[in-house]
């Protein structure tokens, strides 16, 4: 249940207050935002929500692998030879959390199409708003993947902090999560339990707060409900 009905305009909300260490990127680009305001409408059916989430990826996936590794190579030109860089080895990892994150990997993997893909299944308990995992489909050693994260919804940062735990029990040490909105809270509880390790988050928007039902405000409501229809 989203909770409320409150008219909140989305604006800015003020600065968060996060370490240095935890790099945070919240987009700032009219095209990302007009997209977001469209999946918040309510009456926005599930396959245009499903089409903006995987537009939306794209382009905060340009931002999100700005630092991903590459390595040199020699090519040929029609004209002449020239020196390149491609995608390093190990691949990136890519890491939808189940269930809403599968809807924006299309949209990574567009741009990131040689990336390995891994799953993690969370389900948060609406009352306690603790995270759950149900399924798990990773690779065992993940010293030197670069780990890209996907899940739309960063609300109390219960699932994503158990994500990153996760990955970082099997030896993960760059890991990036791409979220369409998160709270301050969120943010913040993120930001502590990483402490200096290497963690950056890339967020659509930075909305004003969570309600009292644990859902983000202004929000969007339930992600994997919108996507999948099971409202
Ligand atoms: O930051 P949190 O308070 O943990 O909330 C965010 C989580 O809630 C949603 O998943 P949900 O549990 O609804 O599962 P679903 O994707 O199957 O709908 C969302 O996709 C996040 O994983
Ligand atoms: O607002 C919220 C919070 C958690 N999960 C969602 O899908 N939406
Ligand atoms: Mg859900």
């Amino acid at each position: 249940m989203a909770g409320s009905n409150d008219e909140v305009t989305p604006s800015e909300y003020g600065p968060v207050p996060y370490s240095e260490e935890m790099r945070v990127h919240i987009a700032d680009h009219p095209l990302i935002t007009h997209k977001l305001t469209v999946l918040r409408d309510q009456r926005t059916p599930s396959p245009v929500f499903r089409q903006l989430t995987q537009e939306l990826v794209t382009l905060l996936a340009y931002e999100a692998t700005r630092n991903v590794r590459v390595s040199p190579v020699q090519i040929t030109t029609p004209v002449t030879s020239a020196t390149g860089v491609r995608i390093s080895e190990p691949r990136p990892l890519v890491v939808p959390i189940l269930r809403a994150g599968l809807g924006m990997l299309e949209g990574m993997v567009t741009l990131l199409p040689t990336a390995e893909v891994g799953f993690l299944g969370m389900v948060r308990d609406e009352q306690t708003l603790q995270p759950t995992t149900y399924a798990e489909r990773l690779p065992t050693d993940l010293s030197d993947r670069q780990c890209f994260v996907l899940d739309p919804m960063l609300a109390t940062g219960g699932s994503l902090g158990a994500a990153i735990d996760f990955l970082f029990d099997r030896g993960a040490q760059d890991i990036t999560a791409i979220c369409l909105l998160g709270t301050p809270e969120g943010i913040a509880k993120i930001d502590e339990q990483v402490g200096d390790r290497d963690v950056t988050l890339v967020l659509g928007a930075r909305d004003e707060r969570l309600n009292e039902h644990g859902y983000i405000v202004p929000g969007l409501g339930d992600a994997g409900d919108r996507l999948y229809g099971t409202v």
